[in-house]
């Protein structure tokens, strides 16, 4: 078995206990720690949402999900036993002042403990939550909050959150979590760029003809159609998971690992992004949204049955950009984004296409080479180089792929995101959380886009179910004489 630490006992307050965050990602993370010996029962997880449960009827809907959601860890039923016996419920109305925040109090007597609370609520309830927290003593010196994104609709939206969440905890205690920086591959970015000196010295436009950064989902909206479509593809996952994979991919070495050299780094890469003019997005920006079509051999339908309307609003469910980041390292390099749900696969991937041969010796070179880091699903690396092809009758080239597979390659089983973020906003370390100025600087770099969008200057393109997305998508990248990964042939 894994080494792990074992933490000292803490109070981890969910606010927002009763929704799906908590229900398919945060217990079952809680759970698996629980069972890798990582903390004991005398944690305590207390669960707040405005159900009239009790704890046993909530202890008795979370069995269930863990069941559901974390099948392998809750088979083992005194494992699953001893864990609910760590978790509890108040039931409490954040926005309210009268509400039962005193039975809350009553479970938090210990002021010495690390005590968390994590808002998995809507992010306008932020603010005043904090606010009341505050008002009813609750916020010892050993508190954090860790706020869920997205942070705000806008740039002003998420300077206010930020402020009211700020008038009540140093910048220091707010953890604002992005779960892809939980993810083994993104962090491995680091350790591929910043231990492989060999590969940092390819880093750059020389090497690098552009970079695609893809985050494809199979799935719809599911259950969460009404918060989707006043947020859509853009605020969901570009302003954030799309953002900071692309920082930790483009960012210059930091001086250190710790938070703030790593946030600085990402910071100036945020900074750097070609700012947006409205011909600018017409010209380098799709956004689509599906239509009924086919996903692994079944029919599925489009965006508006998938919320129950009979016609489509205007949300995007698909989003590609085109931009540079204004930087000697980068300057010449366009980097393409691109996310969307019920697309042809589920796959978060990043791919450095390296620059062709500028004088060619061969006669049948194939494409150039390129470096392929699969974040999900199965993480693993994939060099694709040149290579003679073996045998005799001439001297023939061709691509062929060097793979590291993270299954095969470590038999180690590692943590999903949520397990390894949770843990560490409970044993106080920031450095996979994004600070203020991140979030601002992804929303200004955004928002000439979405105010581009709100004036009607860019279509809504469709594209159906289980395709890679509009057909224009192609075209963005043929302009540069660049192909999406799955058109490669080689
Ligand atoms: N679901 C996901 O996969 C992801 C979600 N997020 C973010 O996490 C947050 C939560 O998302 P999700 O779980 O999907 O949302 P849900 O709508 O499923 O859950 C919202 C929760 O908040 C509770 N709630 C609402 N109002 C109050 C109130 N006034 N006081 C106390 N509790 C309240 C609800 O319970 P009740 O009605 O009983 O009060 C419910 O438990 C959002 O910010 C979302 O953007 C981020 C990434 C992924
Ligand atoms: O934050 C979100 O992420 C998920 C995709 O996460 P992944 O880890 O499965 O890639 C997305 O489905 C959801 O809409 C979004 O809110």
């Amino acid at each position: 078995m894994a080494h792990v630490n074992l933490i000292d006992p803490f109070d981890f307050i969910i606010f927002g206990a009763t929704g799906d965050l908590t229900m398919r990602k945060l217990l079952p993370a809680f759970l698996r720690r629980f069972h890798a010996g990582e903390f004991t029962q005398d944690a305590r997880i207390i669960c707040i949402a405005r159900s009239a449960h009790t704890p046993d009827k909530f202890r008795q809907q979370v069995r269930q999900a863990l069941k559901e959601f974390a099948p392998d860890t809750a088979k083992d039923a005194t494992v699953l036993d001893r864990f609910l016996g760590s978790v509890t419920y108040v039931a409490l109305d954040a926005t309210k002042p009268d509400s039962n925040w005193d039975e809350l109090k009553d479970a938090l007597k210990d002021q010495a403990r690390t005590r968390v609370y994590y808002l998995a609520t809507a992010p306008a309830l932020y603010a005043p939550l904090c606010a009341a927290l505050a008002e009813h003593k609750l916020i010892t010196r050993a508190t954090r909050v860790v706020l869920e994104k997205p942070i705000g609709v806008s740039l002003k939206t998420a300077t206010q959150i930020n402020d009211g969440v700020g008038r009540f905890f140093p910048e220091e205690s707010i953890y604002r979590i992005d779960h892809y920086l939980g993810k083994e591959g993104v962090q491995n970015l680091l350790a591929l760029r910043f231990a492989n000196p060999a590969l940092e010295k390819l880093w750059s436009s020389d090497a690098i003809a552009h970079v695609q950064i893809t985050a494809a989902e199979t799935v719809g909206v599911g259950s969460r159609g009404a918060y989707y479509d006043e947020s859509g593809a853009m605020r969901d996952m570009v302003q954030n998971h799309l953002l900071q994979v692309l920082c930790m991919l483009a960012m210059d070495d930091p001086a250190s690992l710790s938070a703030d050299d790593l946030r600085n780094e990402k910071l100036k890469v945020l900074n750097a992004l070609r700012p947006m003019t409205p011909d600018m997005v017409r010209q380098n920006v799709i956004r689509g949204q599906y239509t009924a079509g086919r996903i692994e051999n079944k029919d599925v339908p489009g965006y508006a049955e998938d919320l129950g309307h009979d016609r489509a609003t205007n949300t995007e469910t698909f989003v590609a950009i085109r931009t540079k980041i204004r930087t000697s390292r980068w300057g010449n390099t366009p980097f393409y984004l691109r996310t969307g749900k019920r697309m042809a696969a589920k796959t978060t991937e990043i791919v450095l296409q390296f620059r062709p041969q500028v004088w060619p010796i061969f006669t049948n070179t194939p494409s150039p080479g390129r470096l392929v880091i699969r974040i999900a699903p199965d993480e693993g690396l994939s060099l694709v180089l040149a290579s003679k092809d073996p045998g005799a009758g001439g001297f023939r080239v061709r691509n062929a792929a060097l793979n590291i597979s993270y299954e095969n390659q470590f038999t180690m089983e590692y943590q999903d995101s949520y397990e390894r973020l949770l843990l560490d906003a409970v044993r106080g370390n920031p450095a996979l959380f994004i600070r203020r100025d991140e979030v601002e600087a992804s929303w200004r770099w955004v928002e000439p886009i979405l105010s581009s969008w709100r004036q009607g200057l860019s279509p809504l393109e469709p594209y159906p179910a289980g395709s890679w997305g509009p057909a224009s998508t192609r075209a963005l990248l043929a302009r540069d004489g660049a192909m999406w990964h799955e058109d490669m042939l080689t």
